[in-house]
């Protein structure tokens, strides 16, 4: 495999596609110029990048959950159920860990298992084992677009056959979906194989289909810096749209601060239109995720975070933001539950239209800080590949130049110790071989020796602890007992 940062020509893509359609059984129902054909005919309220598009023009933010079950009808009535109690504008398929992993045998014996026990005994919906066809049936019975949402480093057969079923936006990526997900898959690899994602997208596009690609922002979702995020999520959309990708959702995931995380989505949106100028018709989009760390268990200090994080997202003027639910300490929700997360995240974003933010200068400064972060962290990515993105991101996941906290994948360097500070913005105690110029170190150090006077203890690792539990126990910034 030799991974570089160009746009795969069509015989090679059509050579690939051979053997990913073999993968499993269902992969001879996809005929791509029948595909093409069929999602041509889907109506426009089935077209995410016009959803998208529409609310970007009108300044709307859109609201989406996770759903996902094992079996066809259940998860249609699913979807139904949070189109009409969620009041949802967009809805999700989330896949099941099994296919995520590319262990369609188990996912075969857990569809089995759930219709036996009549009751969803996979995590999520097996898309790859229902095949086009199925696929179909839940496209056709729902009245909004629909997106695969997942976590698989090869994702290719599920790409193949959720786009020909009629699927019109695809998340994740090389890397949002490897480091954060898995823990022994190179990153060489899942870039190559995300390449072939983004080239069967942009063939697609060719042929006049708009699907939108979404690169995963959270990550880990916990307590990643906006500046780490940032810069994964370009760097999944430059190389989306060399292969040809032109509808792009890129997405950060709320840290809790107001201003930062406002910042934050301001800042990747200019970002992202700096580093994608050289490509022509770029549909651009944000996603804002609500809080994915910790939550508390009691329902409701939940709907309190699921409010704030909605509050937040309607002050960034998100395009839509990803809600979560009153059982997320709990596992997966029920329809109920998930709706009545949606409920509460559309009476914030109803109550916040036409509201904003008043630019500030605190406003002014995280952008500031969070743009030259970002972009000395992406100057060292290009420097490092000698110009080719790809070979640059391999090598700055070896370097730690690119590193994202609390991750499981062994090609992760996890020198990098977020903390917050005393108004519970997320900065670096430890930024690793992140190649930062003084002043970025310095503005880090002492606004998290600021907190340190107020706390009356050291900056430390015992502070990063008491972050990471601070939502879930009904806090922010998480203070000494
Ligand atoms: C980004 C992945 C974690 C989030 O994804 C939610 N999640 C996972 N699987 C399902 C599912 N099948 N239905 C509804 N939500 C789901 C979790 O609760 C968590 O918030």
């Amino acid at each position: 495999m030799e991974l570089k940062n160009k746009k795969w020509d069509l015989d090679k893509f059509m050579e690939f596609r051979k053997e990913v359609l073999q993968q499993w059984p269902t992969g001879k129902e996809v005929d791509l110029q029948e595909a093409i054909a069929y999602q041509k005919k889907l109506g426009e309220e089935k077209i995410m990048a016009e959803k998208l598009q529409e609310a970007k023009e009108n300044e709307e933010t859109l609201i989406q959950p996770r759903a996902g079950v094992a079996l066809i009808e259940e998860h249609i009535e699913l979807l139904k159920f949070l189109r009409d109690k969620g009041k949802t504008d967009l809805l999700p398929t989330t896949i099941d860990s099994y296919t995520r992993q590319n262990n369609y045998k188990e996912a075969e014996a857990g569809i089995k298992e759930s219709s036996d026990e009549g009751r969803s005994m996979l995590n999520g919906f097996p898309a790859v084992n229902h095949g086009v066809i199925n696929c179909r049936k839940v496209v056709e019975a729902l009245d909004a677009p629909l997106q695969v949402r997942h976590g698989t480093p090869d994702a290719r057969l599920l790409a193949e056959i959720t786009l020909a079923g009629g699927f019109t936006d695809y998340e994740g990526g090389g890397i949002s979906y490897n480091i954060p997900y898995a823990k022994d898959v190179s990153i060489e690899q899942t870039l190559y194989d995300w390449q072939y994602v983004d080239r069967l997208v942009g063939y697609y596009q060719e042929q006049g289909v708009r699907i939108n690609r979404e690169p995963f922002g959270p990550l880990t979702g916990t307590l990643v810096p906006p500046s780490i995020s940032h810069s994964i999520a370009i760097i999944e959309g430059l190389l989306a749209a060399e292969q040809g990708v032109k509808n792009l959702t890129l997405g950060y995931g709320q840290c809790g601060n107001l201003v930062q995380d406002v910042a934050a989505i301001k800042s990747l949106e200019e970002l992202a239109q700096e580093y994608l100028k050289d490509y022509d018709n770029i549909m651009l989009t944000t996603v804002f995720h609500q809080w994915m760390g910790g939550f508390p268990q009691d329902e409701a200090q939940s709907f309190g975070v699921i409010s704030w994080g909605a509050a937040t997202a309607a002050l960034s003027k998100a395009t839509k933001v990803i809600v979560k639910t009153p059982h997320e300490a709990l596992g997966i929700p029920t329809k109920e539950a998930n709706a009545e997360g949606l409920r509460a995240t559309k009476q914030l974003i109803n109550m916040l239209k036409n509201q904003e933010l008043v630019s500030n200068t605190k406003l002014a400064k995280e952008k500031e800080m969070i743009k030259k972060e970002t972009k000395q962290i992406l100057e060292r990515v290009f420097e490092l590949g000698a110009g080719d993105l790809a070979q640059g991101t391999v090598k700055a996941f070896q370097a730690g130049v690119l590193d994202i906290p609390f991750a499981p994948s062994k090609y992760n360097a996890g020198n990098l110790l977020p903390a917050r500070d005393d108004n519970g913005a997320v900065r670096y105690l430890n930024h690793g071989n992140l190649p930062f110029s003084d002043e970025v170190v310095e503005f880090n150090k002492q606004k998290l020796e600021a907190r340190g006077e107020e706390e009356a203890r050291e900056p430390s690792f015992q502070m990063v602890i008491d972050d990471i539990y601070a939502i879930g126990k009904g806090m922010l910034v998480g203070r000494p007992r």
